[in-house]
């Protein structure tokens, strides 16, 4: 297994349908792609607890535990790089504190949900973040995603269950 990993993703009602929080990672794994907000849990945290730490570091919101919702998994694998290897715990929220800002970690956007900038993400976030943001499941979903011999193009999409 990878290093446990979360990402949250915000959820609002736009003018235009649903959107979701993204944002351009400024350093550090994926630095220049669009990407979900999250990182690493520390040791001894829950992983909703490293999601409610990792938005207040990099996008300056407290998320409302209440509105959080489990949203499956991915088993990020990188074959090539297995120190990359990453086992990734997922939410979605629809309620927080605070105005969302810029940190030197992330630039933080909003995008439709229907539109997402699939191009400027990790090549894989196109197979499972739809899945994930459309919300259309009654249990989480869990994915698999191997990565080829550069780290950047998908070998193998898989979604394991439920
Ligand atoms: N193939 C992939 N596609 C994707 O969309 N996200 C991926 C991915 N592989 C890993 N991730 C995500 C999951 C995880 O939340 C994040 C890990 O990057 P981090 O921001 O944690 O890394 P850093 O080492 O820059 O920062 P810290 O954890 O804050 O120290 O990358």
């Amino acid at each position: 297994m990878g290093a446990p990993v979360v990402l949250c993703f915000l959820l609002r009602e736009g003018q235009e349908g649903s959107e979701v929080l993204l944002g351009r990672k400024r350093r550090g794994f994926g630095v220049g792609k669009i990407v979900g907000l999250g990182g690493h849990i520390e040791a001894g945290e829950t992983a909703a607890q490293a999601a409610r730490r990792e938005l207040a570091e990099e996008a300056c919101v407290e998320l409302d535990a209440a509105a959080m919702r489990a949203a499956g998994t991915v088993d990020f694998r990188f074959p090539a790089r297995p120190e990359w290897d990453m086992a990734c715990t997922m939410f979605t929220c629809t309620r927080w504190e605070g105005e969302v800002c810029t940190t030197e970690e992330i630039e933080p956007e909003w995008f439709p949900v229907d539109a997402l900038p699939v191009d400027r993400m990790w090549q894989d976030a196109d197979h499972w973040l739809p899945i994930v943001l459309t919300g259309a499941w009654a249990v989480p979903p869990d994915f698999l995603v191997e990565m080829a011999e550069d780290n950047e193009t998908v070998a193998r999409f898989a979604v394991l269950g439920p």
